[in-house]
């Protein structure tokens, strides 16, 4: 049960009205002949139900005059000191009732108390007495009634008449008022609906833009995930490839060295490819001379049965022998077959054959042009000893050192040594060194030192053995000569050596010459060391000839040992005996390694024509021949083992170098290969993220503008409701019309004035309630002030006669920033919307 003193705004039924529900309040506990109000809304017709029974019963009841207008009522019922009532302006319901300023109907008003019906069609019908109730109450009202009429019968019947004129003026108005307004009502509704759909409309679109933005930051979150693991992998990309870099710096080194060390190597490749086809070429026209060469000296020692050869050279007859009368005991005439004859009267003729005769006439160069050969043996490795032997006297100093007009064996021997190493200098690379040194009685004297210190006692030289097998002289100077000139100045050291030490002593000693020679293959490294000794024997004199004694008969008989034991040497050689005596002299034990098996060796004979020395000549003769007959077999290179060993390992190590360097170079390169493929696939993923967070980019572009588009959609259609509402206001805002209400009730309180008789209607109805009413109509803001519900006791007939707002969907908050512009127009309409049931309570609570 409602509390009927509980005030209610009349704009609430308002209200309530556009709910189109039908509601009911029960005033029967306060008006008796009121059991219901019924209410529609304005197309329906308002019904005062008192039996609460359907309308049609009641029109069969002739309850007419409860039924105003079709679609429009104004109704208004004074039942005691209450009255209930419609405004005209608009389907608003007032009901007053139990306003504690209303005296409660005396007994004797509640006698008379009955319904007053007011029809703007028909004026107030009050006299008729609803035929549903029953007879006590129709006599009430009647009676009441014609209390009135006697009353001020003519007056009320004046007043009637105006009344029905006001009312048919009124109802004109009413009529025009009703259209109009049902109009708006419905223009209104169409309206309120469009709202409500479009404010649906708008908070399924905010619902879209929430789960957008939703979407966005979800998709902004994993964005920034990504954007987090691609930094993170930026940093290990850029370590790596750093570490990439650093390789690649290492890497460029090592191929730059490499690139270099190709360069050089193709470079010196190319020079030495060139160089050796140009040698090539050189060494076939070379080889092709050797060969020559070679055949003539393979004829030659063919000839020769090995590699000794004896060439036999007599000298001229002197200008003494010649001033005695002398006779050649020397016949020439097989010279060139290499024969030499014996005449003699006291000796039988007899033929030796060698290797070359020289007669007296053959010059130097003659001698020498079959010595060349041996050179050259010298510098392609082999030890050769060329030696003269013979009478003192007999050529040999001549033969072997010459003079300055005639040079001798030893001077051009070395000058052709220089010779071929000049035309071998692209081939080879030759170190010469010279020694002089005499052996005398045994001794060996080394003519170069006595020779630069001639003071200083010459110190006594052994004849040593390297580990190696090769003979040496320990302390013999050995002069390192580049030209033939220092040649020369050397032989010329060893000669004036030789000169201050001249005496009886030493005038016939053996001086040799010993040329050492070491040589280097550039083409293929192999090195050489040999020797080559240039012998200059003492005189083979007979100790019986010379009638020596003394130191002379030591000095002869020294020398014929020396002369003795090299021809020990030579006949062992010659029998091939197991062993040959090198050791009985120091003559033949320097010339061990050069007249050995392995060597080449030339002897000149030196004798005289004077048929005076014939015996002399013929022992040099015989042991000449008795050289000649000897073998030495094949002649066998020098090679220097330990150059060749000190490059052999030199190579060696250089080729596990090469090897370690070509190990480093492939683990270089597989790291390398390695940090390609790990850099190829970290593009790879860099790429692939690139391209995912292009598509979220595109993706999160495309969520924007779909929003966008939502949010201008939504704030165009807010506009145009923003626009319609305004117009609809400006509309309602332009009819300027007295409040109808305001002029029926002013009627009707000049009705009240005129009838102050009239207790109900002239105290209870203050001059004041109608002006409420006018306010109310007129100004909507009235209804929002806090009314005093106790001090005006007004109570609403509707149940629920509050402010209902129409149900909206909450807002919600959208995390897009809007423009700002749209963002006053888009609040506006909602502002005008209802407030939330909730905040209107709270708002009524504080008013209260
Ligand atoms: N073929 C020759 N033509 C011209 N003169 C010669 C020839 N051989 C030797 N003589 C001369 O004979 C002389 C003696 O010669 P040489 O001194 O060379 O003899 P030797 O055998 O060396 O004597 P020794 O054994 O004493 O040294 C020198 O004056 C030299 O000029």
């Amino acid at each position: 049960m409602e509390d009927h003193n509980q005030w209610h705004d009349p704009l609430l039924l308002t209200d309530v009205s556009r709910q189109q529900q039908i509601f009911s309040h029960d005033i029967s506990s306060t008006y008796p002949n009121f059991q219901t109000l019924e209410m529609r809304n304005s197309e329906d017709v308002y019904v005062i139900n008192p039996d609460s029974q359907p309308l049609e019963d009641k029109v069969s009841q002739g309850i007419k005059e409860l039924r105003f207008v079709a679609d429009f009522k104004f109704w208004a019922g004074i039942v005691g000191r209450s009255m209930l009532g419609f405004s005209l302006t608009s389907p608003d319901l007032v009901v007053c009732t139990g306003s504690p300023d209303i005296p409660k109907p005396t007994s004797a008003e509640k006698e008379m108390e009955s319904s007053v019906v007011l029809s703007l069609e028909e004026g107030i019908n009050g006299v008729e007495v609803e035929a549903s109730r029953d007879s006590h109450e129709s006599s009430k009202f009647s009676s009441f009634w014609h209390t009135l009429e006697e009353t001020d019968g003519s007056k009320v019947t004046g007043d009637l008449k105006k009344l029905q004129e006001e009312r048919d003026y009124l109802k004109k108005e009413l009529l025009e008022a009703k259209k109009a307004i049902v109009q708006l009502k419905r223009e209104n509704e169409v309206k309120s609906n469009e709202c409500m759909r479009k404010s649906m409309h708008v908070g399924s679109l905010a619902c879209a833009v929430e789960g957008q933005v939703k979407e966005k930051s979800k998709w902004l979150s994993s964005l920034s995930s990504l954007k987090r693991n691609l930094k993170l992998d930026q940093i290990k990309l850029s370590e790596e490839a750093l570490k990439y870099k650093n390789c690649l710096e290492e890497m460029d080194d090592l191929k730059s060295i490499i690139q270099v060390s190709d360069l050089f190597l193709t470079n010196a490749g190319l020079l030495i490819v060139t160089q050796q086809v140009s040698d090539h070429d050189e060494l076939k026209r070379k080889i092709s001379d050797g060969e020559k060469q070679r055949k003539e000296l393979y004829n030659k020692v063919l000839e020769l049965k090995g590699n000794i050869r004896v060439f036999c050279r007599c000298r001229p007859l002197n200008t003494e022998e010649i001033a005695s009368g002398a006779r050649v005991a020397v016949d020439f005439e097989s010279a060139k077959d290499g024969e030499l004859a014996i005449r003699s009267n006291t000796h039988p003729r007899k033929t030796f054959k060698f290797d070359a005769v020289f007669s007296p006439q053959a010059d130097q160069a003659d001698v020498f042009e079959d010595t060349v050969p041996f050179a050259t043996s010298v510098l392609d490795g082999y030890n050769v000893c060329i030696f003269a032997y013979g009478q003192t006297g007999t050529g040999k100093t001549f033969t072997m050192e010459g003079t300055h007009e005639f040079r001798g064996v030893n001077y051009r021997t070395l000058a052709e040594l220089f010779q071929i190493i000049s035309e071998r200098q692209k081939l080879f690379r030759y170190e010469i060194r010279v020694s002089v040194l005499e052996v005398y009685n045994e001794q060996i004297r080394d003519l170069l030192a006595s020779g630069t210190q001639p003071n200083v006692a010459s110190k006594r030289l052994e004849i040593k053995q390297s580990s190696e097998g090769v003979l040496h002289v320990p302390g013999l100077v050995e002069a390192h000569v580049s030209n033939i000139s220092e040649v020369w100045e050397v032989l010329q050291t060893g000669s004036n050596a030789r000169a201050v030490g001249a005496t009886n002593a030493n005038e016939h000693s053996s001086r040799i010459h010993c040329v050492m020679v070491k040589g280097e293959n550039l083409l293929n490294g192999e090195c050489i060391r040999s020797k080559l000794w240039l012998v200059d024997l003492a005189g083979s004199e007979r100790i019986a000839k010379t009638e020596a004694q003394g130191e002379r008969l030591k000095e002869a008989q020294n020398i014929n040992r020396s002369l003795s034991a090299l021809g020990d040497v030579i006949s062992a050689l010659a029998n091939k005996s197991s062993h040959v005596p090198f050791r009985n002299s120091k003559l033949t034990h320097l010339l061990q390694d050069s007249l050995g098996g392995d060597s080449k060796a030339l002897m000149f004979v030196q004798i005289s024509p004077n048929e005076n020395d014939l015996s002399e000549t013929i022992c040099s003769l015989n042991f000449a021949s008795r050289v000649k007959g000897v073998e030495l077999g094949p002649a066998k290179k020098q090679l220097d083992n330990t150059e060749f060993l000190r490059y052999k390992q030199l190579v060696e190590k250089t080729k596990q170098e090469a090897k370690l360097k070509d190990v480093q170079i492939k683990k270089m390169e597989e790291s390398i290969h390695n940090l390609e493929t790990k850099v190829k696939e970290k593009d790879q993923k860099n790429k692939n993220l690139q391209e995912k967070m292009k598509e979220l980019e595109a993706q999160l572009l495309l969520e924007r503008k779909l929003a966008r588009q939502h949010v201008d959609t939504k704030i165009a259609e807010q506009q145009q409701q923003h626009q319609m509402r305004q117009q609809f206001e400006d509309q309602n805002s332009d009819p300027v019309r007295p409040p109808l209400v305001a002029k029926a009730l002013k009627n009707f309180n000049d009705l009240s004035s005129n009838t102050q008789n009239l207790p109900q209607l002239s105290d209870q109805n203050d001059h004041k309630t109608p002006l409420c009413f006018l306010e109310k109509e007129n100004n909507p803001e009235i209804g929002e002030l806090p009314p005093p519900p106790k001090k005006t006791g007004r109570a609403s007939l509707c149940p629920t006669a509050q402010r209902i707002p129409i149900a909206s969907n909450p807002r919600r908050n959208s995390l897009i920033p809007l423009p700002s512009t749209p963002m006053t127009t888009v609040h506006s309409p909602l502002v005008k919307l209802p407030l939330q049931p909730s905040l209107e309570q709270n708002k009524e609570e504080r008013t209260r």
